[in-house]
C-alpha cells in the first residue's frame, strides 16, 4: 500500500514505563495529523476506572485481560491508520507480540534506569512502581522485558538527553526509510 507521507502502516511505540511512549505518541500525532491512541487510555475507558483503580480492585491479571482485548480491537481488519502508544507490559503475552508486529512499524523507546526513575517519580499512576524500591522493580522489569521488546522492535531508540521533537523526527525518518526499502 502506498501513502503520500511514506508511512503506509501504524507506528507502534513500545518500551518500559517512563520511556516516553505516551508523550512521543502525542508529538507524532501533531506532526502527522492522524490520530494517536494509547492502550492505557482505551483500557480506562473500557473499564470505567483509572489504571490504579483497576489494579487495586481487580488485580493485575484483570488489567492484562483488558489490555489484550483492547489490542485485539486495534487489530481489526480495515482499522484506520494510527499512532499506537502502548503500556510497558503489553509485550508479556506472545499473542500480543504477534499482533503488535503485524500492526505496523514498532519502535522500542529506551532510557537508562536513573532517567526512568526520575520521569516516573512525578506521579503515582503506575501501580507497579508504588513499592519501597522502585529502582529494583525497574531493573527487574528491564531484565525480563528487554528480550521481548527486542524481538518485535523495528527500531530501538535511546531517548535520554533528547528533546521529544528530535525523537519524533528520528522515528519518522527511520520509518520512511524502512517502508521505502520494504514497500
Ligand atoms: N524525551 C524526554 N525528555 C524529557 N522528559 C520526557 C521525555 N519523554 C517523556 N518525558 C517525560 O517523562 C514522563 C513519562 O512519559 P510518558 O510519555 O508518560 O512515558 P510512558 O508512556 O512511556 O510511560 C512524562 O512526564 C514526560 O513528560
Ligand atoms: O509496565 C507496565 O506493566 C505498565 C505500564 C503502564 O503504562 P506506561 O508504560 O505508559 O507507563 C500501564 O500500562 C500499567 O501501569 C502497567
Ligand atoms: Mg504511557
Amino acid at each position: 500500500m502506498q501513502s503520500p507521507d511514506g508511512l503506509p502502516k501504524n507506528i507502534v511505540l513500545i518500551g518500559l514505563m517512563g520511556c516516553g511512549k505516551t508523550t512521543i505518541g502525542r508529538k507524532l500525532q501533531g506532526m502527522l495529523g492522524y490520530p494517536m491512541v494509547d492502550t492505557d487510555q482505551l483500557i480506562e475507558e473500557k473499564a470505567g476506572m483509572t489504571i490504579p483503580e483497576i489494579f487495586a480492585r481487580r488485580g493485575e491479571q484483570s488489567f492484562r485481560e483488558l489490555e489484550s482485548a483492547v489490542l485485539n480491537e486495534l487489530s481489526a481488519p480495515n482499522a484506520p491508520r494510527r499512532i499506537i502508544a502502548t503500556g510497558g507490559g503489553i509485550i508479556g503475552r506472545k499473542h500480543n507480540r504477534r499482533l503488535l508486529s503485524s500492526l505496523g512499524y514498532v519502535v522500542w523507546l529506551q532510557a537508562p534506569v536513573d532517567v526512568i526513575l526520575q520521569r516516573t517519580a512525578r506521579n503515582r499512576d503506575r501501580p507497579l512502581l508504588q513499592t519501597d524500591n522502585p529502582r529494583e522493580k525497574i531493573e527487574k522489569l528491564l531484565i525480563e522485558r528487554s528480550p521481548l521488546y527486542h524481538q518485535i522492535a523495528d527500531l530501538e531508540l535511546e531517548t535520554a538527553g533528547l528533546e521529544t521533537e528530535e525523537i519524533a523526527c528520528g522515528i519518522l525518518e527511520s520509518a520512511r526509510y524502512h517502508f521505502a526499502a520494504k514497500p
